[in-house]
């Protein structure tokens, strides 16, 4: 069973199609402005490209012919959750309640749901900013809350878009680590520019070149 997707954005310059074994991480690597974050984009459904696919096993995320008919899941229906380059916290709630809010929109009650936040909170060591609100983190602080946000959702494919980038060096490498940790058996894609975090925590690299796409797995 596989993550298998071709992502075609052509006003952007983007083809590329992977297929990952489920359970595995995927790093996609590239040049600035080549497509990385878009391919991020397609897959959890922000951004319809124009035809390809995308599949997770047996279940269609996209499936679009060349006249762009056909299946569309939209982003909330696809188990696909995506951490964006800047960590995009509700700045009115509590980190807590930031945390919260994706067990809380698929049903669970607000205890169950807090309850599953703070456990998310105290693996990622960020447990001590439960109270505050996203406006007083760092950078840092703020990436690891919105880790925590993204593993609360519990998805089955988990999108990271440069996870590291706004993380000083001494707090580099404790999140590589916990990174490593909780994508262990996870079905992820990360898209980074640092060969250290790709070598650290990808399986597999998909190498993003000049259209058409080059493309590498080791
Ligand atoms: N919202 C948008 N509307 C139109 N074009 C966009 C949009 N976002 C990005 N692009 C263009 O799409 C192309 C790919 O951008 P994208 O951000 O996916 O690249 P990237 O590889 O992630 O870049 P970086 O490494 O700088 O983050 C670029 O030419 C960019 O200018």
């Amino acid at each position: 069973m596989t993550l298998s997707f071709r992502v075609r954005v052509e006003d952007r310059g983007v083809d590329v199609a992977h297929d990952l074994p489920l359970g595995r991480t995927l790093g996609i690597v590239g040049p600035n402005g080549i497509g990385k974050s878009t391919v991020l984009e397609v897959l959890a459904g922000l951004l319809a490209p124009p035809s390809g696919h995308a599949r997770v096993g047996p279940r269609v995320l996209f499936d679009l012919d060349d006249d762009g008919r056909g299946q569309w899941v939209p982003p909330h229906q696809r188990g696909v959750t995506l951490m964006a380059q800047r960590p995009l916290l509700f700045p009115h709630l509590s980190v807590l309640d930031n945390v919260a809010f994706g067990p809380r929109s698929q049903g669970a009650s607000r205890k169950a749901a807090r309850e599953a936040a703070g456990d998310w909170l105290a693996r990622l060591d960020a447990d001590r900013f439960a109270a505050r609100r996203p406006d007083s983190l760092s950078g840092g602080q703020a990436q690891r809350v919105a880790l925590a946000r993204a593993l609360a959702a519990e998805p089955e494919v988990l999108l990271l878009d440069e996870p590291l980038a706004p993380v000083d060096i001494e707090g580099k490498a404790d999140l590589r680590r916990l990174l490593v940790d909780v994508l262990g058996e996870r079905t992820a894609v990360v898209v980074s520019h640092d060969p250290w975090d790709v070598q650290a925590l990808a399986d597999e690299v998909l190498e993003m070149g000049p259209f058409p796409n080059s493309r590498k797995s080791n």
